[in-house]
């Protein structure tokens, strides 16, 4: 299926590599998120997709069609790819109407069909009532709305958006996620969504693009980044929890591995190679006095309906959700179900294999 495809492309800016070999492809209609990160590369990505940059090397393509790479690029206005940014960038003087107008004037397009689709991409976005209404006279989420709207009047092979609720207050943003995801399902446009925000990535994107150091380190669904992390970068930055190294494994088997952690014996699940760390969701401990695991409370707060437990192991700290407030210095006991084992590619132990192989 056509979409939008990233082959190889690197940007290096004054010495920063921005990007490092990235490969992405996007199926048409699908939501992405790029999430990582202050540096990580996620706007370079974006930019380059809008044509606001040039890749150093590989090649961007939209449907088919090469947009930068192999020696050819495409300018921004001929690339129809519509862009939301945090700043609103509403015309002031015009009314919400004439502002998602505007780029349908800009292509000459008769009035009549103007109206039309300006209408409709009203209706789609909510703004119907508000249509003659000053950019001056409406709050930061409906403003967000009418940039919503003029970009995808113009009917956009593609919509890049560039922390677009970064702007907003917490309620208003939780509100217009929903608009987006809504918007999404009824437009079944592709899209690419930048945020640092892991909540709103995860709540949003069909598939999120985990970056770090001008490269993707997992490009999977929500739930496989959250239960099944690639590295200790993804672990650690997706979800609640604790990431810790094995003292030793068995031989993974059918998804599960026998392994050593918090001076126990404990069977994980696994992909099938030989892991060198766990993964240990709040989720995956509970609190049971026949439990095996000593740990101390270190730090308690309250999440709403449930606290949120800090507690130290010999040598590791973990992360459980109690139904009671605990104390701190308090001792627990605690067993453990089904954490994740995964291979860390860069962690010492498979270096020292790599390098004796
Ligand atoms: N025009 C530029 N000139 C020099 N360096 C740049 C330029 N644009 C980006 N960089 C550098 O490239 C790296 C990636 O920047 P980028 O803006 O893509 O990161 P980001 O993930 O979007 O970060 P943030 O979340 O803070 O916006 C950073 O180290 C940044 O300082």
């Amino acid at each position: 299926m056509a979409g939008l495809s990233f082959s190889d492309v690197s940007k290096l800016f004054a010495g920063t590599r921005a990007l490092d070999g990235i490969d992405a492809t996007i199926a048409k209609g699908e939501f992405v998120a790029l999430l990582g990160p202050s540096g990580c590369g996620k706007t370079t990505l974006l930019r380059l997709t809008a044509g606001f940059e040039i890749p150093d090397s590989g090649t961007v393509t939209l449907d088919g069609q090469v947009l930068a790479g192999a020696g050819r690029f495409v300018a921004p206005e001929d690339r129809n790819i519509g862009i939301v940014f945090q700043s609103y960038a509403l015309w002031p003087h015009k009314t919400v109407a004439g502002n998602v107008s505007y780029p349908l004037e800009v292509r000459r397009i008769p009035a009549a069909e103007r109206r039309r689709r300006v209408a409709e991409a009203l209706e789609l976005t909510g703004l119907s009532a508000l249509a003659d209404r000053a950019p001056a006279q409406l709050s930061g989420g409906q403003r967000q709305r009418v940039a919503l709207a003029r970009c995808l009047v113009a009917d956009p092979r593609a919509v890049l958006l560039d922390e677009p609720l970064a702007n907003l207050d917490l309620a208003l943003r939780a509100a217009m996620q929903e608009a987006f995801a809504a918007f999404h399902r009824r437009t079944g446009a592709t899209m690419l969504y930048v945020t640092h925000d892991q909540t709103e990535a995860l709540a949003l994107a069909d598939r999120v693009a985990v970056m770090e150091g001008g490269r993707i380190r997992q490009f999977a669904s929500p739930e496989a980044l959250y239960d099944r992390p690639v590295d200790c970068f993804v672990a650690g930055f997706v979800g609640d929890g604790a990431v810790i190294a094995l003292a030793g494994a068995g031989a993974p088997h059918a998804g599960r591995v026998a392994v050593r952690a918090l001076g126990q014996e404990i069977e994980a699940r696994c992909d099938g190679a030989a892991p060198t760390h766990l993964c240990i969701r709040p989720e995956q401990l509970r609190i049971d006095p026949a439990g095996p695991i000593r740990a101390r409370v270190s730090a308690c707060t309250y999440q709403g309906g449930r606290f949120r437990l800090v507690l130290e192991t010999e040598g590791d700290t973990l992360v459980a959700h109690a139904p009671a407030r605990a104390r701190v210095g308090e001792d627990m006991r605690l067993s453990l179900h089904s954490p994740w084992a995964f291979r860390d590619p860069a962690s010492p132990a498979v270096l020292r294999m790599l390098q004796d192989a």
